[in-house]
């Protein structure tokens, strides 16, 4: 089996009767998503929240029930994929593009898992791109202010046209290598007019899954959100 499935489908062990579930974006979460169907078809009661409209469209094809974010009163369980993953379980999300979504659920959870193979597990973060959702309008300006920052930021394309998000916005990933100060880095973003998020998920996950050679490793993170 491959070590993102393993972690993937290890998951769906926190899921109880009657939970709401977010549901995380990308291939290793895919597998947490198929299991919840195979659960849903054989009686289990969730009602998922989306990160994506690619999730929407996978749970939707698994008769997963799913309500919107603004129906719930909170998210008792979310479930993730993760990029990079550092000892004290902090994070980068967004080689997906749906960062702002996967931020915006996670905000509103009570617990976070996220599930990774063990290749996304390092000692410090910043070898992955960090992704930063941007308006559109002036997104060349951000650009240019990222670049006076060292940052190395590239607008993702495909296609030739800028990658647009689930929210309309572009994608624009800050090659630095490695992030010294994570905290310091993201209160800088974070006071950038014209970023709307970035994929810097600091003290978020509380549990991540790792699929790996042996099987699977469960890391908890010390302190609680
Ligand atoms: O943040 C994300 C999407 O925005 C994904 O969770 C992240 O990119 C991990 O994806 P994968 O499991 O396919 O490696």
């Amino acid at each position: 089996m491959l070590k993102k499935q393993l972690a993937g489908e290890k998951a769906v062990e926190f899921i109880e009767d009657g939970m709401v579930i977010g549901l995380g974006s990308g291939s290793t979460v895919f597998y947490t998503i198929q299991k919840i169907g195979e659960l849903v078809g054989q009686g289990l009661r969730i009602q998922g929240v989306s990160t994506s409209r690619e999730t929407t469209l996978l749970a939707q094809s698994l008769n997963i029930p799913l309500v919107s974010i603004d129906s719930v009163n909170e998210i008792d369980l979310t479930i993730d994929g993760a990029d990079e993953v550092d000892r004290n379980l902090q994070g980068i999300k967004g080689g997906g593009g749906a960062l702002l979504y996967e931020k915006i659920v996670a905000s509103a959870s009570r617990k976070i898992i996220w599930v990774v193979d063990a290749s996304k597990m390092v000692e410090s973060l910043g070898k992955f791109p960090l992704p930063i959702e941007v308006v559109p309008f002036g997104h060349k300006q951000v650009i240019k202010k990222m670049e006076l920052e060292d940052c190395q930021p590239i607008l993702r394309v495909k296609n030739g046209s800028p990658v647009q998000t689930d929210g309309g916005h572009y994608i624009v990933d800050l090659h630095m290598n490695k992030i010294e100060h994570p905290q310091k880095l993201e209160e800088k973003l974070q006071n950038k007019t014209g970023i709307v998020e970035n994929g810097l998920f600091l003290n978020y996950a509380h549990q991540v899954i790792i699929g790996g050679q042996e099987g699977v490793k469960i890391k908890t993170r010390d302190s609680e959100k």
